[in-house]
């Protein structure tokens, strides 16, 4: 059903084009079937009117079965094309600490459940044309023999029956293959993203490859043999059905005479050709529980596809230029398997005054990443909450609060194009920055972005730095960026890129443990097991 509701959804005209030439298809191959048989029967009266009649009928027949399979390629592309910007957009747009919580989720969300979708859609086409092709054999049958016919779709209904019956059992092995899939995928990741480590230690990479991977990778295979034996099950069952229909007719014709055995012998011939594309058809109905898993899958992560909607938020006051910040009461935890593994951040109360430097300080764990996500928007107070210009934040200006920042975290993502570059920056600015940062043999500016993004850990990290400048925003928030750089690059954050940015008017929040350039903030704050003990002045 909704495969239907998005093929209608998508383009209505598209769909009627389709199923009409689907239809004409149909009955010009029902038409040869009985022209043929006709004249096996009764041999050629009249060979102009023959001739005529085979010729525009295998004219017409592949002319529509091209128009309905380009149509419904067409629509079933654009389905496929859609779900993929809607699923994208749907992440983008989606609560982001939920969107974090299902990280390893996604990927296989995008890859496998959109593969799966696109490989059952592309199905569909055929299925269509086949079943036309049923429905006018099935008219044809009717004329034939009524009796028989109605002896046949009782055979059908059987079928029927007894497929539904195994859809569930069906249903059950394609979710749990979907669900050991992502593990197997954490796994293959692992395989990527280890392989320094995997490749350092031969006794941990034979324990990974053996206990982890070959392990869950097995689990899965065996209940995609499941899935796939109930599937070829399904398929095989509309075969087995007609041929066991067929013995009874037979065994039941002559025992009762109800109809002559020619007219027998004709009608299974007809009924022969309706085998094929009902067996298809039966066989498609296991794809669309497939699309069912994928789309539950989708869904479950809160993802839902219909009314995706672009809509730029903006924020009520004015955002030129930074803003007062007021965090009020507000308080964020993770919710971990254990409660002892719960981290509680706040309740927070603080200011950060526009176009002031504010250092946020703290052991490892204290929660100053958690508080930088609450500050950006990204993590929504649990109790309290968050102010910009004295105006609250709330989730219908959520976005335009967070256009106000520009983050470095540090796994942030390069983007290899600078997507916004402000206007109120000079040419050059951004080759100045290159050369101060000594990336200036690697890296220039073309076309808009930058030439190359391949390079070492510390030099992607000042091409973020330098980034994040050119596209303009009012408030930059850096986690720990001089974390790893070395003491030169170091002196140009603290000595010059954050005073400058200061003197632009710009508000800085910087994490940071290098206790030598606290006097470059004009506070310091400090977090201690998720709560504020400090609130100190730097010293200048
Ligand atoms: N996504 C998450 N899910 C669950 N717990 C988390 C998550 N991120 C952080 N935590 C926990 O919250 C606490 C605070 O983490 P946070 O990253 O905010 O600390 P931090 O002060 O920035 O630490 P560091 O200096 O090591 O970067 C830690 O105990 C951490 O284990």
């Amino acid at each position: 059903m909704k495969l239907l509701y998005y093929l209608l959804k998508t383009s209505k005209r598209n769909f009627v084009i389709a199923s009409l030439s689907s239809v004409v298809t149909g009955l010009c191959s029902t038409l040869l079937i009985k022209t043929i048989h006709e004249t096996l029967n009764n041999g050629i009266e009249d060979l102009i009117y023959f001739s005529l009649k085979v010729g525009i009928l295998l004219i017409a027949y592949p002319a529509f079965a091209v128009l309905s399979s380009y149509k419904l390629a067409r629509l079933t592309q654009t389905i496929i094309h859609n779900l993929r910007v809607q699923l994208s957009t749907k992440i983008l747009n989606a609560e982001y600490s939920a969107v974090e919580k299902n990280k390893e989720r996604l990927l296989p969300m995008l890859t496998h459940d959109i593969s799966t979708i696109s490989t059952a859609i592309n199905r569909f086409p055929g299925i269509v044309t086949g079943l036309t092709t049923v429905i006018g054999l099935f008219i044809y049958m009717v004329w034939l023999s009524p009796i028989l016919f109605g002896f046949t779709i009782v055979v059908f209904g059987l079928t029927f029956v007894i497929v539904s019956l195994m859809l569930p059992l069906l249903k059950k092995y394609t979710h749990q293959a979907r669900m050991k899939w992502d593990e197997v995928f954490v796994e293959l990741e692992a395989v990527v993203k280890g392989i320094k480590e995997l490749s350092l230690n031969q006794k941990l990479k034979y324990k990974f490859l053996d206990d982890q991977l070959t392990d869950k990778s097995h689990q899965e295979k065996d209940l995609k043999v499941k899935e796939s034996v109930v599937n070829s099950l399904l398929s095989r069952m509309t075969d087995v059905m007609l041929l066991f229909g067929i013995v009874i007719l037979i065994f039941g014709i002559y025992t009762t005479q109800i109809v002559e055995f020619e007219l027998l012998g004709e009608f299974l011939l007809i009924s022969l050709f309706t085998v094929s594309p009902l067996s298809s058809a039966t066989g498609f109905l296991g794809n669309i529980k497939a699309i069912e898993v994928a789309l539950n899958n989708i869904e479950e992560m809160g993802l839902k596809l219909v009314g995706t909607k672009k809509h730029i938020q903006k924020l009520a006051t004015k955002a030129d230029e930074p803003g007062l910040i007021e965090v009020k009461g507000a308080t964020y935890t993770y919710y971990n398997d254990t409660e002892d593994d719960q981290f509680l951040l706040g309740p927070i109360n603080l200011k950060i005054k526009p176009n002031e430097v504010t250092f946020i300080v703290g052991g490892n764990g204290s929660g100053k990443t958690t508080l930088s996500k609450l500050l950006l928007g990204l993590y929504i107070p649990q109790d309290g909450h968050i102010e910009y210009n004295g105006e609250e934040i709330t989730k219908d200006n959520r976005n335009g609060y967070r256009d106000q920042f520009k983050a470095i975290f540090d796994d942030s993502y390069l983007f290899d194009k600078l997507l916004v570059k402000s206007e109120d920056l000079p040419e050059d600015y951004a080759e100045k920055l290159i050369e101060a940062f000594r990336i200036d043999r690697k890296v220039s500016i073309k076309d808009g972005g930058f030439s190359t993004t391949k390079l070492s850990q510390g030099q992607t990290h000042r091409l973020r730095l330098i980034s994040a400048i050119m596209e303009n925003a009012n408030i930059y928030l850096f986690d720990e960026w001089a974390a790893n750089q070395d003491p030169s690059f170091k002196q140009i954050f603290y000595r010059e890129i954050i005073p400058d940015l200061k003197k632009r008017g710009k508000t800085v929040i910087a994490i940071t443990h290098d206790e030598l350039f606290f006097d470059c903030a004009d506070r310091v704050i400090k977090l201690r097991n998720g709560n504020l003990v400090e609130y100190a002045k730097a010293e200048k």
